[in-house]
């Protein structure tokens, strides 16, 4: 069953602007602990109809422990109490509860089956529930377009979600989980419930658009959302009131009115902080350390371009454009790429000669984007997290010097401040923004002569940021060449000294200079996707 947004019609008591409407969720000292450490503590806040409720906090502030108690996954510590549309819930939820109630979840790695299609994907439950005997898929999948088109998304219902890319694999959660909440407001009449945890790392500038346009249906219903993003800016454009968690406690509550960047930034970090720590070197004129020639595969068109020693080159464009490529195309981690390769005034090389492993020979270090597949390996330890690429480096004498590796990880932990600081836990404990601390720990302690990078700080607070910047540019300044593909145009102004954009699987521009700014990357970005290139796009050499 597919509903469109506007299927039913919201309960007067509970649509927005209705004198003293019931919340639709309200969380009552809500505590958890794990092993004797506070994750949250006497948490308590209400979510009215119809509203956006940002919850932000630092990286293991307890954010998504609160969305997983939500959820069922975690029983609470006693003495808590959540209340849905006036209905107190038993705790811990039981399976099924939430969905009954009319709350869905988009979680940091997005619950999805990689192995299965789109529509079995947005079916899944629906389909095995009730053992249904006989599935009607023509129907099925005609629906499935219908709402993947009315949301925006240009993806076929019979692609394997493992063939998609990050951004529709985001969008395709959020609109499952839209999908849900609708379905179950249908049977109860009253509103629902979406969280989003941290949904718009992945997703480019229209994404993120297509987004909160998303959003702001589902809410305009009267339902509502719980969102949770470490960037403020999109905080500030989409939620109606802010509660923000530090140390798993509340340290405030805020209505967006009376919220301002600095305002929210120090409710987060508990003091101000100064930004531009990564600032970039304001020149771009680098020995070239790098050089790529006809650079290729499936999402991109040959293209060529460099990166100098000590430089901090960017690379960015909209969905699928083609620049989230490159770093795993100079790792030699794609196959069916093409392409040659200069290594300083070395010999050239061709591409399809480049494996990981050579790659690290030549002393690359790629750091995926995709935190839990490709990046890290959550069921090891921290340790062994950091150390998986050099693990030899430890071996003397037939003997794994395992004491030396603990101390060395913890060191590094510390340095990247990450929480909690123990070498022995599994890397599946830590929050993501630590976990993410620990991958690009991994790669900077190598010294890589070329570091590249796929959206580096997705996850990351707005203080551990900071760090990481300062971090990239000290090495950027010690020589160490860096390609940093975000989305972020405000981080890739921060840091970069030079910013190519993608369009259409080509390099439309350049940007360094005055124009190398969040606004002047976000224009470049959607000029160079624009009608008038798209018909005539013009491929550049840099
Ligand atoms: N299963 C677990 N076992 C032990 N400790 C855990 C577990 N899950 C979370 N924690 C700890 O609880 C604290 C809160 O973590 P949580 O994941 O809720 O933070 P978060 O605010 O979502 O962070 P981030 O922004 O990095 O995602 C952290 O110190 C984390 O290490």
């Amino acid at each position: 069953m597919v509903l469109s947004p506007d299927h039913t019609v919201p309960d007067p008591a509970t649509r927005p602007g209705a004198r003293n409407p019931l919340p639709v969720l309200s969380v009552a000292n809500l505590s958890k602990s794990f092993g004797g450490a506070k994750a949250l503590h006497n948490v308590s806040f209400d979510v009215m109809p119809g509203e956006v409720h940002g919850l932000l906090g630092k990286n293991g502030s307890g954010k998504s422990t609160l969305v997983k108690i939500l959820a069922g996954f975690h029983a609470p510590d006693d003495g808590g109490t959540l209340t849905f549309n006036g209905e107190r819930v038993s705790l811990p939820l039981k399976a099924g509860e939430g969905r009954r109630l009319g709350m869905a979840f988009v979680h940091q790695n997005l619950g999805l089956v990689p192995s299965l299609t789109v529509l079995e994907n947005l079916r899944l439950v629906e389909l095995t529930r009730n053992g249904k005997a006989f599935i009607n898929w023509r129907a099925e999948t005609a629906a499935a377009q219908q709402a993947l088109k009315r949301f925006g998304l240009n993806i076929d219902p019979e692609e394997r979600v493992d063939r998609l890319t990050p951004v529709q694999r985001a969008l395709l959660a959020i609109v499952r989980a839209f999908e849900e909440i609708e379905a179950a407001r249908a049977i109860t009449g009253r509103p629902g419930l979406v969280l989003l945890d941290e949904p718009t790392p992945f997703l480019p500038a229209s994404g993120v658009a297509q987004l909160f346009e998303l959003v702001r249906s589902i809410t305009r219903l009267g339902s509502s959302v719980i969102f949770i993003s470490h960037d403020i800016d999109e905080v500030m454009e989409i939620t109606d009131r802010i509660t923000v968690l530090r140390d798993g406690e509340q340290s405030g509550e805020l209505a967006r009115a009376d919220a301002t960047h600095e305002k929210i930034v120090e409710m987060i970090v508990g003091q101000s902080i100064s930004r531009g720590q990564g600032r970039k070197s304001g020149t771009n004129s680098f020995p070239v350390y790098a050089r790529f020639e006809g650079l290729s595969d499936k999402m991109l068109q040959p293209s060529d371009l460099h990166v100098g020693k000590g430089e901090i080159l960017g690379l960015t464009g909209l969905i699928g454009s083609g620049y989230e490529e490159v770093p795993y195309l100079a790792f030699g981690a794609r196959s069916g790429a093409s392409g040659r390769i200069t290594i300083e005034d070395g010999p050239t090389f061709d591409q399809s000669t480049l494996t990981p492993a050579a790659a690290i020979e030549r002393g690359f270090a790629l750091l995926p984007g995709d935190r839990h597949g490709e990046s890290g390996v959550d069921s090891l330890s921290i340790v062994d997290n950091m150390f998986l690429p050099d693990i030899g480096r430890f071996f003397r004498g037939g003997l794994m010097r395992n004491g030396a590796m603990v101390r060395e990880a913890r060191e590094l932990g510390k340095a990247y401040e990450v929480r909690p600081n123990d070498p022995a836990l599994k890397l599946s404990a830590l929050s993501g923004g630590n976990a993410q601390k620990v991958l690009i720990a991994r790669w900077m302690n190598r010294s890589p002569l070329l570091l590249l990078l796929d959206e580096p700080t997705q996850g990351v607070d707005v203080g551990t940021r900071q760090q990481i910047f300062a971090a990239l540019r000290k090495a950027a300044t010690e020589g160490m060449s860096i390609i940093c593909a975000s989305s972020e145009a405000e981080q890739l102004a921060e840091i970069c000294d030079r910013v190519l954009v993608f369009a259409r699987g080509r390099i439309c521009d350049e940007i360094t200079g005055e124009r190398l700014t969040k606004e002047g990357i976000s224009e470049a970005c959607y000029v160079s996707a624009g009608p008038a290139s798209q018909s005539n796009p013009t491929p550049r050499v840099a």
